[in-house]
């Protein structure tokens, strides 16, 4: 019964939760993967690794120092998901660094600062862009979260369908934007309120906590915490679970709930990059975002 299920399951609804919800969906080249039994692609900031016997996908974070997400790690992560969502070996991911202590620093803030008009509505739409198709995948998504997780690294977190956090308490994770002096928007908040309720989210999001992983587990941030050499491990184990469920299932399921997060950022899209870009173009917010940096460097020194 349990090999039948596999087998169903198997039959994949094809493309994102977006383009099952009736939106038109785009083609991309296939170059990457063929039918051997792993494939692998290495660009400069991102590996995805397929293994096509279990139909898991580990998308490893490689941009050092701290995995920040500029235009090129947010295009190569788009150019990743969009081949790994079309692939019908491909029935999970899992997201995790190869960079020591590092999930991801979130945003970079290099492309925040200092840049033209021009730049922040290219880089805002493509951050939307990312969490678009994290939160609407069709497949599994797993954050092995390895290494420290703020803000934007957080938002890839929260995007995934199950959370893994390094037993480190130096691996802090959570929305902290308001500590920078900015403003999480609405659909970072939302899929925070999503994750972790209303309230919760509430007091989180205007105080930017950073939450410990005992903290990040108690509030339910994270579904679990285990040793550090043990998140790849763990969320294969986890995959594997989830795999039990037929696709076509799981899949309705999901954009069942997550359809209506993903309808707002849409309706909204437009205005969201026109708040971003005022706000962002403002003397007070490059200010705080040239002494937040600064500060980032004193601390080393
Ligand atoms: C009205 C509202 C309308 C619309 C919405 C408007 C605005 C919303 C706008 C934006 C939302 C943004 C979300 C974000 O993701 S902002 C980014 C927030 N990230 C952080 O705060 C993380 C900062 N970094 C850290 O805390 C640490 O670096 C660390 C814990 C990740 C790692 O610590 P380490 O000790 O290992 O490393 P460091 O020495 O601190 O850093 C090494 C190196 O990297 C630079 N760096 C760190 N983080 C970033 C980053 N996010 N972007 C760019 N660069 C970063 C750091 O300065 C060091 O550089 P140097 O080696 O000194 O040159």
């Amino acid at each position: 019964m349990a090999t039948l299920l596999r087998k169903a399951a198997r039959v994949s609804l094809s493309g994102s939760l977006l383009s099952a919800g009736g939106r038109p969906g785009r083609l991309y080249a296939l170059s990457y993967f063929g039918s051997n039994s792993r494939n692998s692609s290495t660009s400069s900031k991102v590996k995805v690794d397929l293994d096509n016997s279990s139909g898991i996908a580990v998308v490893k974070f490689q941009g050092p120092p701290v995995n920040s997400m500029g235009m090129d790690f947010l295009t190569e992560m788009a150019i990743g998901l969009d081949k790994l969502e079309l692939d019908k070996n491909c029935r999970g991911i899992i997201l995790t660094s190869a960079v020591p202590k590092v999930f991801s620093a979130g945003l970079d803030i290099m492309d925040m600062y200092g840049k033209t008009l021009e730049h922040y509505e290219l880089f805002w739409r493509s951050v939307q862009d990312l969490w678009l198709k994290l939160y609407s995948s069709s497949k599994i998504m797993i954050a092995a979260i390895n290494g420290a997780s703020p803000a934007g690294g957080c938002l890839m977190a929260l995007s995934c369908d199950y959370r893994i956090l390094a037993d480190n308490p130096r691996y802090k994770i959570g929305l902290n934007e308001a500590q920078l002096g900015i403003v999480a928007p609405f659909w970072f908040k939302d899929s925070m309120v999503n994750t972790v309720g209303y309230r919760i989210a509430e007091e989180s999001i205007q105080f930017g906590v950073m939450y410990s992983p005992a903290d990040a587990l108690k509030i339910g941030l994270v579904d679990q915490v285990v040793p550090e050499d043990k998140v790849l491990s763990t969320a294969k184990e986890k995959m594997e679970k989830w795999f039990d469920i037929p696709d076509h299932a799981r899949q309705i399921s999901k954009s069942m709930m997550r359809k209506p997060t993903i309808d707002r950022m849409l309706a909204n899209r437009e205005t969201d990059i026109k708040n971003f870009v005022g706000f962002i173009s403002k003397d007070s917010i490059q200010k705080s975002l040239e002494m937040y940096m600064a500060m980032l460097k004193m601390k080393k020194g």
